[in-house]
């Protein structure tokens, strides 16, 4: 059995999906990885909230399943809309990397500092920052992690607000100068997993190996959860809403949320359950956070850019 892998050119596509492959050679599984261009790569002028569409990483990616020119693709789940094209499935999420967001600088930074420009357009992380640290700027710099580095290096920003699954991942661990506490600043929903997509074309074979090597059902679990969550929620990655879950003593603990883009409001919760449970308590959570302000933070939100 020969699986063929298609991932994005990144330099953190690629490392994921090596790690993919040393899974699957782990269990005497061979591949070969394919990479593939997409809309989010080649766009890199205006932020990914303003692209706007669902799935700016995944679309070409999923032609080439499709077409079997590829059997499975590897993404960052936190890249992953929560509900796939039909026909589409995720079948396997990596073993968890921390979660939390980092700053990662070659200088020091202090958060407290007037004139701090942090590099970062994810609507999640700014609104965080209006939050709780009302004074510092952001500015958006797109592009792989390199080349964010070599913009900061320009002077662009002082600092970047990137998951510490990336930076880690491709060693830039000596120029974490601050890390987040993930229970005030949520990460998204499935970030530091990686998650393995299907076609339905796929033979049940190789889903069953490629299932049996990669997936961590702790992971899953979590991802279940936290995917659910989003699902009700109808974020896209344009929407600030965040959500993390974590297994502690066989019970599954999951935190969710929105918040405004100005960070004045939010409406957070914290529900715990039994590990069979994660669908339902993501769908639960997302509904009690609609209900208690988050529906009107959405409207506000969807009314924003729309204008924009
Ligand atoms: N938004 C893009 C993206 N998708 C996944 C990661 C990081 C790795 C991960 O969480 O899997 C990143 C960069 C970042 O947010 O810093």
């Amino acid at each position: 059995m020969k699986i063929k892998i298609g991932t994005r050119g990144s330099k953190l596509a690629l490392w994921q999906a090596y790690y993919v492959r040393d899974r699957l050679a782990k269990d005497g599984i061979d591949s070969e990885i394919i990479t593939i261009e997409t809309k989010g790569d080649k766009i890199l002028d205006v932020t990914i909230s303003k692209i706007g569409s669902k799935g700016v990483f995944t679309e070409e990616i999923e032609e080439q399943l499709q077409s079997g020119h590829i059997d499975i693709a590897v993404h960052s789940a936190k890249d992953m809309p929560s509900s796939l094209p039909k026909g589409f499935e995720l079948i396997a999420f990596s073993e968890r990397e921390k979660a939390h967001d980092v700053l990662v600088s070659h200088k020091t930074i202090d958060l407290n500092q007037k004139d701090l420009v942090l590099g970062t357009s994810s609507t999640r992380r700014i609104a965080f920052l209006q939050k709780h640290f009302p004074h510092v700027k952001t500015v958006a710099v797109r592009g792989n992690l390199q080349t964010r580095i070599n913009k900061m290096k320009d002077g662009v920003c002082d600092a970047l607000w990137l998951a510490y699954a990336g930076a880690h991942r491709m060693e830039y661990d000596d120029m974490i100068v601050h890390e987040f506490d993930e229970k005030e600043f949520v990460p998204a929903v499935g970030q530091g997993s990686i998650a393995i997509e299907v076609f339905e074309n796929i033979s049940e074979d190789k889903k069953i190996a490629v299932r049996k090597a990669i997936n961590n059902v702790e992971a899953e679990t979590c991802l279940i959860a936290e995917r659910s969550f989003l699902a009700v929620m109808n974020g896209g990655c344009s929407i600030p809403v965040f959500g993390r879950a974590f297994i502690e003593h066989e019970a599954l603990t999951l935190r969710g949320g929105i918040i405004s883009l100005d960070g004045q409001t939010q409406v957070s919760k914290t529900c715990s359950c039994t590990l069979n449970a994660a669908s339902k308590a993501g769908q639960t959570l997302a509904e009690y956070v609609l209900d208690h302000g988050g529906k009107e933070i959405l409207d506000e939100i969807r009314k924003q850019q729309a204008i924009d």
